[in-house]
């Protein structure tokens, strides 16, 4: 049985560490030509409040890729399912995420704009599981630590469900 019974991370702390982010990412980008591009389909939701959040005219693109083929856990290859349509080369990207687990999708998407020849690489994530880290790839902008707990809400889904909560959930799975 699946279910969800415990608020991890509310909808006003959410709010309140997007616009913290916001205004960081306005300081350090201040005069720079920014494009955020979002990974797909989780950091739909995080995505569209930071931008909001961010005192500049940005660009912005969508990415989609998956990480972990057929099986249940990572490979490190990841398959780009829908690319972005903007060519950075020059420009200064910033990667956004909802999550970041062992870090190998972001270790990945780093490189892969690196040979693109973007101007700067960063990482910006709402949320992220240190302790499930297997590569040491630096978050430049990392909203909240969370323990080692399956969660669902503002853009993470459980089979695709769930992803419209305006919280952070754990998951309960019982037998
Ligand atoms: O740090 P990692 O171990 O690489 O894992 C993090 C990735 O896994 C999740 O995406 P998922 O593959 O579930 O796709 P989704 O966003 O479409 O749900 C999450 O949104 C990150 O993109
Ligand atoms: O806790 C999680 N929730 C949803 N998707 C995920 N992908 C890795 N960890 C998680
Ligand atoms: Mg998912």
């Amino acid at each position: 049985m699946t279910q969800i019974t415990k608020v991890l991370v509310s909808k006003d702390q959410l709010q309140q560490r997007v616009r913290e982010l916001g205004a960081e990412i306005s300081r350090d980008y201040a005069g720079k030509e920014l494009v955020l591009i979002c990974i797909l389909k989780g950091g739909a939701v995080f995505m569209s409040d930071l931008m909001r959040e961010i005192t500049f005219p940005v660009g912005i693109d969508y990415m989609s890729v998956s990480s972990y083929g057929a099986s249940s856990t990572s490979s490190g290859v990841i398959t780009i399912k829908k690319d972005i349509d903007m060519d950075i080369r020059g420009k200064h990207v910033l990667l956004v995420e909802d999550l970041i687990d062992t870090g190998l999708t972001l270790q990945h998407l780093k490189e892969l704009f690196a040979l693109r020849e973007a101007a700067s690489v960063r990482i910006c994530t709402i949320l992220s599981k240190p302790s499930r880290r297997l590569v040491d790839v630096p978050i430049d902008y990392s909203g909240i630590d969370i323990p080692d707990e399956f969660v669902v809400g503002y853009g993470l889904d459980y089979a695709e469900q769930f992803r419209n909560l305006p919280e952070v959930w754990i998951v309960e799975t019982r037998d």
